[in-house]
């Protein structure tokens, strides 16, 4: 503990205003506050056991209660913290945890909005916990690549056993109040004012013993059973993981729960150091952050499209154009947020399909409710009032400005217009209507009403506040909101383009699509390229590459030699499946076969057959091509990509890029989106060396030739966050 004697009158006087002391008769409270989320900062942990020696030493007190101040229970360890001085500072979080757990007169934590992390495991250090209805608890460190290292892995399997332990840990599920009394985490649910009545419950239960009531002094109910749980859950969490060693290193310490308490805690913060030292835990708090540092956008555009200062416009209503899969999708969204929804649709068919969808996705209990704020039409004069129309058709640029000639000329002049482009020119639409400042690029992901991504596109005359209102609109609807310029494939969709073809170019070397996936997988992606493309339908990249003029339905353009357009190499494989109605999964067949009903990618040996008989026309020999190889050939060409886009402004941050694919793309979280993972994981000279190296063995393969911005970062040691602007981290 630090020694009171040393600090100032300064430091005193914060420990006491983060912890505050009050006492009401014979009970103490001592109410955390350090907003925004109460985190356990030096200061806070300080003015704890500062407040519970102070308790200890009054006669006159008989019980304590430690409550959060302002928005909740404390939230957790102060994540900004880790890695500085004041982390390590005495006391930590265990001492803490220790004396609260020790404390000879009974402590009782009172809950309100959302005890998380060592929030949650002070609570369970406590002898009593009450609960408002609408608190959340819950362990979420694993997705912070760390454990619950203040006891949480220890004293949690004493109370609901090492199954539902296990089950809560590796997911960081946060449970509700009412399930956290039926598991027994929760003493009591508490209606009404919460101080008055964690007071008058601390005055029920002064004078008995609290040596029954601590948990670490209690034995894990299913002990007897915690090899087979253990093996049960192994395969699970190691599949979902995909990489990520956090998950199975919460189980390793949970096991050590059926130990005698001390030695699993020592167990625990063993295990603990490893995930922190690790280059993992930093990966994926970077990704928690960025999460939300994207919310303080700016644009290098122009300095007036900044969050401190563009105002949004207030939206009550949208317009979606298109009942298809993503109009659907953001209608769903729209109406979930309790916005009110004309969807339109021109073909009667697809818009009956979509209010059955939509019918059947809004939950039970709030379904008729929500309908309630849908009105559907087929007709475009029904947009004329409402405060934004966010356009979902068919992917083509002629039938866009077709429709947002229309809406120009329905909707009222304030009205903004959105876009869901994944990747057409957000200018050339704007340029058809009389108000270009208030067209913007809204692109949602498919399913719009799951996927969490916004990204949201500034067209070379969209105002400030246009895009507020578009970053501020994705707030509402519970999406992550990042602002990026105006490019073919903007930046999602663009990074994607080298990743893909340089995994159609592998097929010619001699890897088969299940090669390629599995490399990618194991990587941590959900998906392969190849099973990502069947399950989005090849024919979309097929209609765009016809649109772009570099096929046709019939086959390559007339005198255009099989490996190149326009200069550059190119694979046809993938206009060849479209050619014979492989779509993906939706016609049956695409890069793999599926049964009926099934989504499960088979390999096909007539694709295999395929790509044989290409190579073999083509004069490709086949090689042996390693797992290293696939990965680094697929995601060091999309990190270059980046470069190119935050070399030209279109992306204002690296985290905007990291974000974007963390959150649209599957991009695996523990690695912090592919930016970070290039800077901090394998290093920008190590992608640099290997660009060339590859480039020196392909140098056809346009993608493989490093940015100018790579080249002069890794020459003059600069780093990504030096290239951001409004960024702290
Ligand atoms: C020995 C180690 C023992 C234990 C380890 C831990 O306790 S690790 C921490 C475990 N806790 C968490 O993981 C909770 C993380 N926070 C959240 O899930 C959400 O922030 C929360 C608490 C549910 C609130 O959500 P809400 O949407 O209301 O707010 P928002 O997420 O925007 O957060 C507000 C600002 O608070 C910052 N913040 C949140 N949690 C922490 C934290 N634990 N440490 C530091 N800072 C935190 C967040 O970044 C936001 O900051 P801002 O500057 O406004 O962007």
């Amino acid at each position: 503990m630090v020694n009171t004697m040393t600090l100032t009158w300064e430091a005193t006087r914060e420990f006491a205003v983060m912890a505050e002391y009050s006492t009401y008769g014979s009970v103490v409270v001592l109410q955390v506050n350090n907003p925004p989320v109460n985190s356990f900062s030096y200061h806070v942990r300080q003015g704890l056991v500062d407040g519970l020696e102070k308790a200890q030493r009054d006669p006159a007190i008989r019980s304590i209660v430690i409550m959060g101040k302002g928005r909740t229970f404390p939230a957790g360890a102060d994540v900004r913290e880790f890695g500085t001085a004041s982390a390590g500072m005495m006391p930590d979080l265990l001492s803490v945890l220790a004396a609260v757990d020790t404390s000879p007169k009974p402590v009782v934590s009172a809950i309100h909005g959302t005890a998380l992390g060592g929030g949650f495991e002070l609570a369970l250090a406590s002898h009593y916990r009450l609960a408002v209805p609408s608190a959340r608890v819950g362990l979420p460190e694993v997705h912070l690549g760390i454990l619950p290292g203040a006891g949480g892995t220890q004293r949690l399997p004493r109370v609901v056993g090492v199954k539902t332990a296990i089950q809560m840990i590796t997911t960081g599920q946060h449970i509700k109040a009412q399930q956290a009394l039926s598991l027994g985490l929760v003493d009591k649910i508490v209606q009404g004012d919460l101080l008055k009545e964690a007071v008058s419950f601390a005055r029920s239960i002064e004078g008995r013993p609290v040596e029954d009531r601590r948990i670490s002094q209690k034995t894990v109910p299913d002990a007897e059973k915690v090899g087979e749980v253990v093996d049960a859950a192994r395969k699970t969490i190691i599949r979902r993981a995909r990489g990520a060693i956090a998950p199975m290193t919460c189980v390793q310490a949970i096991q050590a729960s059926v130990l005698p308490f001390d030695v699993g805690m020592q167990r625990e913060r063993e295990l603990m150091a490893f995930l922190m030292t690790s280059w993992q835990a930093p990966a994926q708090q970077y990704a928690f952050f960025s999460e939300r540092e994207v919310r303080r956008w700016s644009h290098p555009r122009d300095k007036r499209v900044n969050f401190k200062t563009a105002k949004p416009r207030v939206i009550k209503s949208v317009g979606v154009v298109g009942a298809g899969t993503m109009g659907v999708g953001i209608t769903i969204s729209l109406l979930q947020a309790g916005l009110k929804v004309v969807l339109l649709e021109v073909n009667k068919k697809q818009l009956d399909r979509g209010i059955t969808t939509i019918q059947k996705t809004l939950s039970q209990k709030s379904a008729s409710q929500r309908m309630s704020l849908l009105t559907t039409t087929m007709d475009y004069s029904a947009l004329s009032d409402v405060d934004m129309v966010i356009e979902a058709v068919f992917e083509s640029m002629r039938l866009k400005k077709e429709v947002f000639k229309k809406l120009d000329s329905i909707t009222k002049p304030q009205a903004i217009l959105a876009s869901n482009t994944s990747g057409l020119d957000i200018d050339k639409i704007a340029a058809v209507t009389k108000r270009p400042d208030k067209v913007v690029g809204t692109h949602f992901f498919a399913p719009a009403n799951i996927m969490r991504l916004l990204e949201n596109i500034l067209g070379k005359h969209t105002s400030a506040e246009t895009i507020a209102t578009a970053m501020q609109l994705g707030t509402t609807i519970g999406k992550v909101g990042v602002l990026v310029g105006n490019c073919p494939g903007f930046v999602g969709n663009r990074m994607l383009g080298p990743y893909v073809t340089e995994a159609v170019f592998l097929l010619e070397e001699g890897a088969d699509p299940q090669d390629v996936d599995k490399a990618i997988e194991e990587f941590g992606f959900a998906m392969g390229p190849f099973r990502m493309g069947d399950l989005s339908g090849l024919d979309i990249g097929w209609r765009g590459r016809i649109e772009k003029g570099l096929t046709t339905e019939q086959g390559p353009p007339p005198a255009t030699p099989p490996l190149y357009r326009r200069g550059n190499r190119y694979c046809p494989l993938a206009d060849m499946l479209c050619m014979q109605g492989r779509l993906g999964q939706k016609t049956g067949a695409g890069w793999y076969r599926y049964e009926p009903g099934s989504r499960a990618a088979l390999p096909d040996p007539v694709v295999q057959q395929m790509i044989r008989e290409y190579r073999q026309e083509h004069g490709f020999k086949k090689r042996t091509i390693s797992s290293q190889e696939i990965v680094e050939r697929c995601l060091y060409p999309l990190i270059n990509e980046g470069f190119h886009i935050l070399d030209e402004g279109i992306a204002a941050r690296s985290m905007d890029i990291d974000v974007t694919y963390l959150f649209g793309y599957g991009w695996p979280r523990h690695t912090g989106g592919p930016m970070y993972y290039a800077e901090k994981v394998v290093g920008l000279e190590k992608i640099l060396r290997s660009l060339e190296s590859y480039q020196a063995q392909y140098p056809d393969h346009h993608y493989l030739q490093p940015s100018p911005l790579l080249r002069d970062m890794v020459a003059k040691g600069t780093s990504l966050a030096a290239l951001g602007t409004d960024s702290k981290l």
